[in-house]
């Protein structure tokens, strides 16, 4: 879409681990607002990648900006309240509801500030009592008390890992929606990897194929989906070593 701002943009990215290559020369780049989901074969590639957008890991050739500076320009902390990522399976403290939800803003000292019922609102979490020990909560529950986590710290990006493959449906639509609903109010751009194709069209702009560490085909979602040209990168997503949801 015109007019929409560059929020990341990876040049010729490449990581070896171990001296095996993990990922190879990825390049593209991710909108204000835009949800790229990446799609590919276990073992793809596709965790590395994300971590090397929140600087779990840095690449070893290329490089990544986020906005108008290389990625290792900002501080550690900062990167990640602005660039949150939210796991496959959710990391919580223990502790409250309260707790974990303030924990980010507590960091930043804000969390005198912070509005709490909106984010236990924006995760569908009304329902349950903030003094509640997440350690008694549902794995549902649980995603959506990290989801509103992350979330307290207002990221500008926000890094998705499988975080809907172990949930129930009402669950997942509650996920779905809310970065929907993020991406229209908020303009959150979105990195989203999922095994899962008809959500991948649900929720993603563009589409991101990795295969063997390489990007195999990057475009429209629509495209990627339908195009006749992007049939065999979407072979080896329906060849069984993809899982479903
Ligand atoms: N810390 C590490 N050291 C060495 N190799 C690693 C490390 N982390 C991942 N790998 C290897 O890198 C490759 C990519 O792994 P990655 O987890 O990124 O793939 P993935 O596409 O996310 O897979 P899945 O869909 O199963 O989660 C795999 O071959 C994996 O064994």
């Amino acid at each position: 879409m015109e007019g929409q701002k560059e929020v990341l943009r990876l040049n010729g990215v490449g990581f070896r681990k171990n001296e095996k290559t993990i990922l190879q020369d990825i390049s593209f780049s991710v909108l204000e607002s835009e949800t790229v989901a990446i799609v590919g074969p276990s073992g793809a590639g596709k965790s590395t990648l994300l971590f090397l957008l929140n600087r779990l890991a840095d690449p070893t050739e290329g490089s990544i900006y986020y906005l108008d500076k290389p990625l290792n320009c900002y501080p550690v902390l900062e990167l990640r309240r602005q660039i949150g990522m939210v796991l496959q399976q959710p990391v919580l403290f223990p502790g409250t509801l309260r707790e974990n939800i303030l924990y980010g803003p507590f960091l930043a000292g804000r969390d005198s500030v912070v509005d709490l019922r909106k984010y236990i609102d924006l995760a569908g979490l009304g329902g349950i009592a903030l003094d509640r020990e997440v350690s008694e909560l549902s794995g549902g529950e649980k995603q959506r008390v990290a989801l509103a986590r992350t979330l307290a710290n207002e990221p500008a990006v926000l890094l998705l890992d499988e975080p809907t493959s172990a949930l129930d449906p009402g669950s997942t639509d509650v996920v779905e929606k809310t970065v929907q609903l993020l991406k229209k109010k908020k303009r959150l751009s979105c990195v989203w990897i999922t095994h899962n194709l008809e959500q991948a069209r649900r929720i993603s702009d563009k589409i991101l194929v990795l295969i063997n560490g390489r990007a195999a085909a990057f475009g429209d979602t629509e495209t990627i989906l339908t195009d006749p040209a992007y049939r065999q990168a979407r072979a080896f997503l329906t060849s069984g070593k993809n899982r479903g949801e």
